[in-house]
């Protein structure tokens, strides 16, 4: 037990507080013990059996130490001195022995007890009573016999007797007094209420009413009751039971006064006759009843701070335990919470993962959406989920997909416009925010919607917008639960993720969708492009080997689409382009598959062939029904087509060569006139073989140097002077002689020939205006044909430039005979280069004016010297006044506009002399002068500077 005794006094003030307490208290107890005397028959005086000062001392030096023993002397002397007015001397040896009895009696048990606490238990309480003893016995008691002997006070005979009494008398006033002051040190500690005071007092008081009663007489005659002395036992061991050391020690003190009050007024079981014997009973009741006491409160005492010691280990260890439980279980259960997100997580990964797999491969929107919601509603058992698909419109929503729900209800939801409170997938999909409806019942979002989903089971829909990665929404996720139900954060995790998710899927989709269609479809028509055709002819032509089927490909290409591109513009002819697709798709089946292949060609491939009759009457109607007016550029205008067919397995077995075949088909369709359909027959092959053979030998001859240049005079009208040569171009063929352009032609331009043999065409003319310019001979200009490819190159300016500047021809003497298709051809560019042309100083002539689109509006534009109107209104000008017209309103343009105006393809001498009245600038034709080679050329200039060349214009 830790004993908290008061802090002992420090200070000289608190010290002699003390000491004048001590001293107080001190007197006072030997003034209460020396009213309770007895006188003795062997005339020792009078005795006090229980000499409670002792208690007094010994407690204070134990509590206070060994400072306090001046309070102990003034104490004693002035008890000594003022109540029993002993003589100086005797009292201070008296009182000497009170004082070493206290500070030897506390040193001593100190010593033998290695503790300050002689009600620590049993063994203290033993201990204590004997260290007490001894002091009393050895000091106090040997001290004040001595002194009272020397005194004459007591006699030598009277001195043993004196010493035991005086001994046991200190000893029993230390064992009656001192325990209880000394454990009343901290009166309302711990252990003590109300009602555990209440219970000690009353035990207490029991005990001294019995013990009273014992001794005063009630219970007892004189003489024969000292068993019932004893009586205050039970109540001593009830007392130690219930109220500890603390109400033992009161109420050994109460009974030790009660039986020295009853004993020494003459009641109890010790009145004796004898005065001796009676202080001899009660000092021995006195010591039994206090030992046994305080030894069974110490005891108890003891068992109760050990069992108190107990518990409180016990309960510490409870403590310990409680609380390493509660760490334990909140360890475990945080450790579940992991493992759960955990097992979560890796769960959701797995199923994402899944989901990409899915994408990887390939696999179509559905089926990777159906992973997507199957996965999510296993990572959260309990919720059912479903995507819908915003529509091209940006405005319905469409069935996505919803393996758990109902087919009722993803039919009710299937087409839904999307609003602010249309649904939580509607309203997420409106807004592009979350919508969280815990109670579809409820709230107003489900207005529209409650019976369907209450038809379904469904009760709550957390719904996350479908966003593609820069933010545009695609559609709503939505999770639903049975109850009403607020998501929790792992939810709202899972929401987003799958969200995200399906936002990849579906754009990735999209992508890839988009890029099918521009691997796979022509942008302008959205027909099947020229991929995509040959894949399907491939499957078809597969298909039909195995089932020994007919197929057939049309190959369509519409007559003069060019000359309505360049004469309309561009966005005319896409409009036509479109136009031209719409009808055939309106005519064709749906398993015929249609495409472009680039330009104006088109194709069909029909699936089933086997009927001939069927496929000529499909392709005659293609062609009576894209023969229809258009309506292009606010006016109707016809245009026709050409359509090429091939047969599989007749004409050919590969898509390559069924697809060449029909393409030669058409373009012998073309050569006939267009609008028209041509089988194809294995003849026309041979003149598609012929073609190739042609630029063959034009590239041969390009490398041969087999061409020549023809140059046909062109006649100035007013003064009758050969003022100009066109050249024209002819290929010395090695077999079958001098070939003219119109047989090469078509084939060079086809080929892209017509760009180096044009440029060849070119630097010779200069070469040649160079050479007649040395000899004097050079008229004014030499004209040379440009073609449209070569029109259309970049490098035409500076090819052009250079060939002047190489060849040191005068760019004023070069003029260039343009058509109007070749000028229309380049739109804007053309003005540009027109001007770069005129800028070099080289003259500008429009060739066969008067036969394509021309828009008169460019005249003004380009920067043209001269316009040649065309042989064909030259040809029939004097017996048809509409040519007669043309011709005439052409040079009267030309002039309005300050252009020359020459006419070509003139035979006769009436058509001569109508463009003389009507005042053509220029002529040129057979009846003047048919293309000649160059030296003819030369020989004619000579001639010319010696005769007037009006006369040898016919009249
Ligand atoms: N890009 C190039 N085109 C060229 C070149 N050389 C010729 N050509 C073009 O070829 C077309 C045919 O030319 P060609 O056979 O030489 O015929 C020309 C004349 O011979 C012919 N002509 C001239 N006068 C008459 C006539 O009175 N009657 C009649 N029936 N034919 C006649 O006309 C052709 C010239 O036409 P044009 O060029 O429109 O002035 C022809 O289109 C040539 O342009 C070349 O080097 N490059």
């Amino acid at each position: 037990m830790n004993v908290r005794y008061p802090p002992a006094p420090t200070t000289p003030a608190g010290l002699a507080a003390a000491w004048l307490l001590l001293a107080a208290g001190y007197f006072l107890a030997a003034l209460v013990s020396s009213q309770f005397v007895l006188s003795s028959s062997q005339d020792i005086g009078l005795w006090s059996p229980l000499w409670l000062p002792t208690g007094l001392g010994v407690a204070a030096v134990l509590r206070l130490g060994a400072r306090v023993w001046p309070g102990i002397l003034f104490g004693a002397l002035a008890h000594d001195l003022l109540i029993l007015e002993l003589p100086l001397a005797l009292a201070l040896s008296l009182d000497a022995g009170n004082v070493l009895e206290a500070l030897v009696g506390a040193a001593l048990f100190r010593r033998l007890s290695g503790s300050g606490d002689p009600l620590a238990g049993a063994r203290t309480v033993m201990l204590f009573a004997l260290a007490v003893f001894t002091a009393v016995a050895c000091l106090s008691a040997s001290l004040g016999v001595g002194a009272l002997i020397l005194g004459g006070v007591v006699s030598w005979n009277d001195a043993g007797l004196m010493w035991w009494i005086w001994s046991l008398g200190n000893t029993a006033g230390a064992l009656a007094l001192a325990p209880l002051l000394l454990s009343w040190h901290d009166v309302g500690g711990r252990g003590w209420n109300r009602r555990r005071l209440l219970e000690s007092a009353l035990i207490i008081a029991l005990a001294l009413v019995v013990t009273h009663g014992a001794f005063g007489g009630w219970l007892n005659t004189p003489g024969s009751g000292l068993p019932l002395s004893f009586l205050a036992l039970p109540f001593l061991a009830w007392t130690a039971f219930r109220s500890g050391i603390r109400g033992t020690a009161v109420l050994v003190f109460l009974l030790s006064l009660t039986s020295l009050w009853n004993t020494v007024h003459g009641a109890g079981p010790f009145v004796r006759d004898s005065g001796l014997e009676s202080v001899w009973l009660l000092q021995g009741y006195i010591l039994v009843l206090s030992l046994t006491g305080l030894l069974l409160g110490a005891v108890i005492g003891e068992r109760e701070r050990a069992r108190h010691s107990l518990q409180q280990t016990l309960n510490e260890q409870e403590d310990r335990i409680q609380s390493g439980t509660r760490e334990l279980r909140q360890a475990n259960a945080t450790l579940e919470r992991e493992i759960g997100e955990r097992t979560r997580a890796e769960r959701i990964s797995r199923g994402h993962g899944r989901v990409l797999e899915q994408l990887a491969t390939g696999k179509p929107l559905q089926d990777i959406l159906y992973v997507l919601l199957e996965e999510t509603e296993a990572a959260r058992p309990g919720i059912v989920c479903s995507i819908l698909l915003l529509d091209a419109d940006g405005r319905h929503l469409r069935h996505g997909a919803a393996p758990s729900l109902p087919q009722h209800y993803c039919e009710a939801v299937d087409g839904l416009e999307i609003g602010p409170r249309v649904g939580s997938c509607g309203a997420a999909s409106y807004t592009g925010e979350r919508v969280i409806v815990e109670d579809i019942m409820t709230h107003p979002y489900w207005d529209g919607l409650r019976e369907p989903a209450a038809a379904a089971g469904l009760r709550a829909c957390w719904s996350e917008p479908v966003k593609s990665a820069a933010g545009e929404v695609l559609g709503a996720f939505g999770i639903y639960q049975r109850e009403v139900a607020s998501p929790r954060p792992e939810d709202l995790e899972l929401l987003t993720g799958a969200a995200h998710l399906a936002g990849i899927a579906i754009e990735r989709k999209q992508v890839e969708e988009r890029l099918f269609e521009l691997a796979n479809y022509d942008k302008l028509t959205g027909l099947a492009n020229r991929s995509a055709f040959t894949s399907a002819l491939n499957h078809a032509l597969q298909h039909a080997h195995r089932q020994q089927a007919r197929i057939g490909i049309f190959f369509l290409d519409l007559d003069n689409f060019k000359l309505i591109n360049d004469t309309l513009g561009h966005d005319v002819g896409d409009q036509l382009l479109q136009d031209v697709a719409r009808r055939l798709d309106e005519n064709v089946r749906s398993d015929d598959q249609l495409a472009r292949l680039g330009g104006d060609e088109f194709t069909v491939l029909l699936s089933d062939a086997d009927d001939f009759q069927r496929v000529g009457e499909l392709a005659e109607r293609l062609l009576e029904v894209l023969a229809r007016p258009y309506q292009l550029a606010g006016q109707d205008t016809a245009v026709t087509a050409s359509i090429g067919i091939s047969l599989y397995p007749d004409d050919a077995e590969d898509a390559a060569t069924l697809l060449k075949n029909a393409d030669i088909a058409m373009y012998r369709s073309k050569r006939q006139g267009g609008h028209s359909v041509q089988f194809y027959t294995p003849e026309m092959n041979a003149e598609a073989h012929d073609r190739l053979q042609l630029e063959n030998e034009l590239r041969k001859a390009l490398e041969r140097d087999e061409f020549l240049l023809y140059f046909q005079p062109q006649w100035d009208l007013g003064g009758g002077t050969l003022v100009g040569l066109e050249v024209l171009l002819r290929w010395q063929h090695p077999v079958h002689g001098l070939i003219g352009p119109d047989r090469f032609m078509p084939t060079a331009e086809h080929s892209g020939l017509i760009v180096p043999i044009g440029n060849r065409v070119l630097r010779a003319a200069c070469e040649q205006g160079v050479a007649w310019r040395e000899q004097g001979l050079l008229p004014q200009r030499i004209a040379v044909n440009i073609s449209s490819r070569q029109f259309q190159r970049q490098d035409m300016i500076e090819v052009i430039s250079r060939t002047l500047a190489e060849t040191g021809f005068d760019a004023g003497r070069l003029e260039l005979e343009l058509t109007e298709t070749v000028l229309m051809d380049n739109g804007d560019a053309t003005v540009t280069m027109l001007r770069a042309l005129k800028a070099m100083g080289v003259h500008l002539a429009i060739d066969d004016f008067g036969t394509g689109y021309s828009s008169l509006a460019y005249l003004k534009l380009f920067p043209i010297d001269r316009l040649k109107i065309d042989r064909s209104f030259v040809m029939d000008l004097t017996h048809d006044s509409d040519d007669a017209a043309i011709v005439a309103a052409t040079i009267a343009l030309g002039h309005n506009l300050n252009r020359t105006v020459i006419a070509e393809g003139v035979e006769t001498p009436a058509q001569l002399e109508f463009l003389r009245q009507h005042g053509c600038d220029l002529v040129q034709g057979y009846l003047l002068s048919r293309p000649l080679p160059a030296e003819e050329i030369t020989e004619l200039l000579r001639a010319q500077r010696v005769a007037t060349p009006e006369a040898d214009v016919p009249a």
